[in-house]
């Protein structure tokens, strides 16, 4: 399989691409149009993941997202969705879920997208010269594994593992931009922090380049605040028991199937003070870190040999995403709603002023 390393470099594109982002809010901001987060961070995801894998952007425009939108998030629902079918397999013929009609309608659309992208990269590779413009990028990785050892790796199961890393990626992701921004548009004192911290370290509205992530400590524990009280993948992924094990006086039979419920883990009192307050300090100076999924009270990307392989672009993009909004705008609710008022459950639309 090819090295899923590759999904972490591409820097200086992921700066390109905030940069845009940046540009985007500003756009709105001079308009003083109210954005919506959730659409403008998927947009931009989207965008991101389609250049580290194809070097070019999927959706041009905010106003082009909603047909992606509805494919990605009906696609990243329906394989969340807990189906009745998996433990009464009778069931099954009947889809009560949806989710066979969802996969038949919206599977074979991004496929399509994708064998566009790889069907014209095929073409361009035949070309004289070609290596002298190759492009660096997932696609054109796997179309070399494929050329050394087309069992290893083929158009079938190039288009596969696209469709897992966009479906498991980008909704994943700006889900957390959103409930991070909200929680930060509730908590005025928490943004002030925030932005304090990102001036001291990069200047007043200056995007944040990924070499002063780790000079953000306050922005870390926020995003790792979030990942605690609104995990978006809750369940993390279906395991199933190789033997019959005894867990604390609970057996678990060979064969049954374990569901990790860490949303709930993230809410409960027994292991978190004030499980439902956004506290980042209580990550500030701790220990506690999801990167080796060893911490079972705090596994937002899973652990053992499935852990999300995302992860490093994940935290990256929400460093890069967040400490940008955070430190170049300053935010305030549409129709001058106060923070306490605010309905933390509503989308957010939030109004930005640009800072310098
Ligand atoms: C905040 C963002 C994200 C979160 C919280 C997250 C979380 C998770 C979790 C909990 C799992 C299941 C792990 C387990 O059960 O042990 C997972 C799997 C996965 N994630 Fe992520 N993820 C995020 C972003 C991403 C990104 C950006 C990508 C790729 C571009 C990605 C690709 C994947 C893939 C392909 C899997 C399935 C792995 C497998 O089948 O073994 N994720 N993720």
């Amino acid at each position: 399989m090819f090295s899923i390393k590759i999904l972490d470099s591409s820097q200086e594109l992921r700066s390109k691409k905030v940069q845009e982002l940046i540009s985007d809010v500003h756009a709105c901001s001079l308009n003083g149009e109210a954005i919506e987060i959730g659409r403008l961070s998927f947009k931009m995801l989207m965008n991101l993941l389609s250049n580290t894998f194809f070097s070019m952007d999927l959706v041009e425009s905010v106003g082009e997202i909603d047909e992606y939108k509805d494919m990605v998030v009906n696609l990243a629902k329906a394989i969340a969705t807990p189906n009745l079918g998996d433990v009464f397999p009778l069931l099954k013929i009947f889809d009560l879920h949806g989710i066979r009609w969802t996969s038949k309608t919206y599977i074979p659309m991004l496929f399509g997208i994708f064998n566009g992208h790889i069907e014209k990269r095929l073409k361009l590779r035949e070309e004289e010269n070609y290596i002298a413009k190759s492009k660096k990028d997932v696609l054109e990785e796997l179309l070399n594994i494929s050329q050394e050892n087309g069992h290893k790796m083929d158009k079938e199961k190039i288009k596969h593992l696209f469709l897992d890393l966009i479906i498991a990626g980008i909704d994943t992701s700006s889900y957390v931009v959103e409930r991070a921004m909200t929680e930060l548009l509730h908590n005025p004192d928490i943004m002030l922090k925030a932005k304090m911290e990102l001036e001291q370290t990069n200047g007043i509205g200056n995007p944040v380049e990924e070499s002063q992530i780790e000079n953000l400590p306050y922005l870390e524990a926020i995003i790792k605040e979030t990942l605690r009280k609104y995990p978006p993948a809750p369940f993390l992924l279906p395991r199933k028991a190789k033997e019959t094990v005894e867990i604390h006086g609970y057996i678990i039979p060979k064969g049954a199937q374990v569901i990790i419920n860490e949303w709930a883990i993230g809410r409960n009192p027994k292991i978190w003070d004030d499980p439902n307050l956004f506290l980042p300090e209580r990550f500030l100076g701790s220990n506690i870190d999801y990167v080796k999924g060893h911490d079972c009270n705090f596994t937002p990307f899973g652990g053992g040999r499935r852990i999300c392989p995302g992860m490093k672009l994940a935290t990256r993009m929400l460093h890069l995403m967040l400490g940008s909004m955070v430190n170049s705008f300053n935010w305030r609710l549409e129709n001058d709603i106060k923070p306490e008022d605010m309905d933390l459950d509503q989308e957010l639309r939030a109004i930005a002023v640009r800072v310098n």
